[in-house]
């Protein structure tokens, strides 16, 4: 074989791929057609802890791979740096200062080697050493082969110290996700209040369905606890250490929300100066939570479910699908049923997302879980505005809290408590929280028709309301599993005999 093709073979071998064990086999079986060898190991020299560090290593007399440091004389590290070149042969193992030390290292009474200094623009930046187990065998014409692959083993150097060092950054970052998606997941104080109680079935549910794949559709008026819900959904499913992403679908403009969703290529519009991954991207290996999923425009509605039966996502301006591993919950404080009646929100997809419906009961169902909820955010408050003074519920608040209808759900209740613990701070360390202004009656608008006075028609109004909204969620229908009487648990013909007291039409549109 003459030069040329020689380093054409040798440098198709060298850098052939980014993995340099695999480098180091094919650089091996190239070479041991030319001249004798038993290993190649490639270092660098780390003059700050004088020793070499190995960054590859392999031979065929089985031995181990040694410890990737190998600390090397004072002797070796002068000659090292007084700036070697080109090849080196050292026939003996006790030849050179180095080739002792790396003898011993890799436990060889007997080596001969050929050292390759590298060098990029006079910059040393490690070494190629091929040896073999005995001393002696190393010629001149050997050295001037293994010189002609200097570049190309270079090269191959400089790109296995980078592609080492973003594999170890990427390792960090990977490290550093999972400690930030723990952090997020204890400071968000995800730990659900009233799993035991008001939310035993709901609880329930979601043990069934968080291990599996299945999307999950999670109903229930603004602040029931929905995104609690999807939160525990995701940090109890296999997909736990993967990304959990949160989509408000009603708060994207239309005209954004397929490139944030699925992603735009770069030029797809003006303004898309660069590639940019979507949500469901991002969320590739965990869960996308899609909030709102009823304010999605009816064009967003095609391109969702298309995603959700082919798993693959089109970035705007791209011309490839996207195949991606998203679980997807979806949530809703709307009717999706009566929105599908009135044409607002398309059958296909509903039936799709439909699959394993939970509904989160309102606050005002469970009132029993009041007490266990106000203590909660009074303590996570207290952490989180770093208050002074740790309150006391004063007589009555609580009775106070129960008789509220709490519209705005466990929200509602959430800034209640932080209105009352921020009032509290001035008045010293004694002071108890009262809740005085959640006694207000309340303020929803009264239904028509009704002439009774305020103070006579309140609980009457309240049923009515209760009553009217379990309707609305189960899409005005009374009887059976998924009717308004069993979600307020009392038998249908009770409920039939109320609403027609209270004056509630019956029949799905209300
Ligand atoms: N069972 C619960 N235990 C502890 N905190 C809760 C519970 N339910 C709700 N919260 C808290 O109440 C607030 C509102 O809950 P969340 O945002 O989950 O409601 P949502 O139903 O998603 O509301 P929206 O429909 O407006 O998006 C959050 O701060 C949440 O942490």
């Amino acid at each position: 074989m003459d030069d040329m093709t020689f380093f054409h073979e040798g440098t198709l071998r060298i850098c052939g791929s980014l993995d340099i064990d695999e480098v180091l086999q094919d650089c091996y079986a190239f070479l041991k057609q030319f001249m004798p060898v038993n290993g190649i190991l490639m270092s660098i020299y780390e003059s700050e802890i004088s020793a070499v560090r190995i960054i590859a290593f392999m031979n065929d007399l089985g031995i181990r791979y040694p410890e990737p440091i190998i600390p090397i004389s004072a002797e070796a590290c002068r000659l090292i740096e007084s700036g070697a070149d080109g090849v080196e042969i050292v026939n003996h193992a006790r030849a050179t200062p180095a080739s002792r030390d790396v003898s011993m290292a890799l436990g060889l009474t007997e080596m001969s080697s050929l050292i390759l200094h590298l060098k990029v623009r006079e910059e040393m930046i490690g070494v190629v050493g091929v040896f073999v187990g005995e001393n002696n065998r190393y010629q001149e014409s050997h050295g001037r082969l293994l010189e002609l692959l200097h570049d190309p083993c270079a090269i191959a150097m400089s790109n296995t110290l980078r592609y080492q060092e973003v594999l170890r950054l990427k390792e960090i970052l990977r490290d550093d996700n999972r400690y930030l998606h723990r952090e997020l997941h204890r400071i968000s104080g995800d730990e659900i209040i009233g799993a035991n109680f008001g939310l035993r079935e709901v609880m329930e549910m979601v043990r069934q369905v968080a291990p599996l794949e299945s999307l999950v559709l999670l109903l229930g008026e603004t602040g029931v606890g929905k995104e609690v819900i999807s939160s525990t959904l995701h940090y109890s499913s296999s997909r736990r250490d993967g990304p959990f992403i949160k989509v408000n679908c009603g708060a994207i403009p239309e005209n954004l929300l397929d490139s944030e969703l699925f992603g735009h290529e770069k030029g797809a519009f003006t303004g898309a100066i660069a590639r940019r991954r979507g949500l469901f991207e991002r969320a590739d290996n965990g869960t996308l939570f899609l909030d709102e999923i009823g304010e999605l425009p009816p064009s967003a509605q095609v391109r969702l479910l298309r995603v959700l039966q082919t798993r693959e996502i089109e970035r705007v301006g791209g011309t490839k699908p996207v195949a991606v591993d998203v679980r997807v919950i979806a949530a809703t404080h709307r009717n999706l049923e009566a929105m599908v009646r009135n044409g607002d929100f398309r059958e296909d997809l509903w039936f799709r997302l439909n699959v394993f419906p939970i509904t989160i009961p309102p606050l005002r169902y469970r009132k029993a879980d009041i007490p266990a909820l106000v203590s909660h955010f009074i303590e996570r408050k207290i952490r989180e505005m770093k208050l002074r003074f740790r309150p006391t519920l004063s007589p009555g608040a609580l009775e106070r809290l129960r008789h509220y209808d709490w519209p705005g759900n466990v929200r509602e209740l959430e800034n209640a408590v932080e209105r009352e613990l921020i009032r509290s701070q001035v008045n010293g360390p004694d002071v108890s929280l009262a809740f005085r202004d959640v006694d207000i009656p309340d303020t929803s608008p009264e239904p028509s028709g009704i002439s009774e006075g305020k103070k006579t028609a309140s609980l009457a109004d309240v049923n009515r309301r209760h009553i009217r909204s379990a309707l609305e969620m189960t899409g005005g229908k009374v009887q059976g599993e998924d009717g308004a009487a069993a979600l307020l648990g009392v038998h249908p013909s009770t409920l039939r005999h109320r609403m027609r007291k209270l004056g509630i039409p019956f029949g799905r549109k209300r």
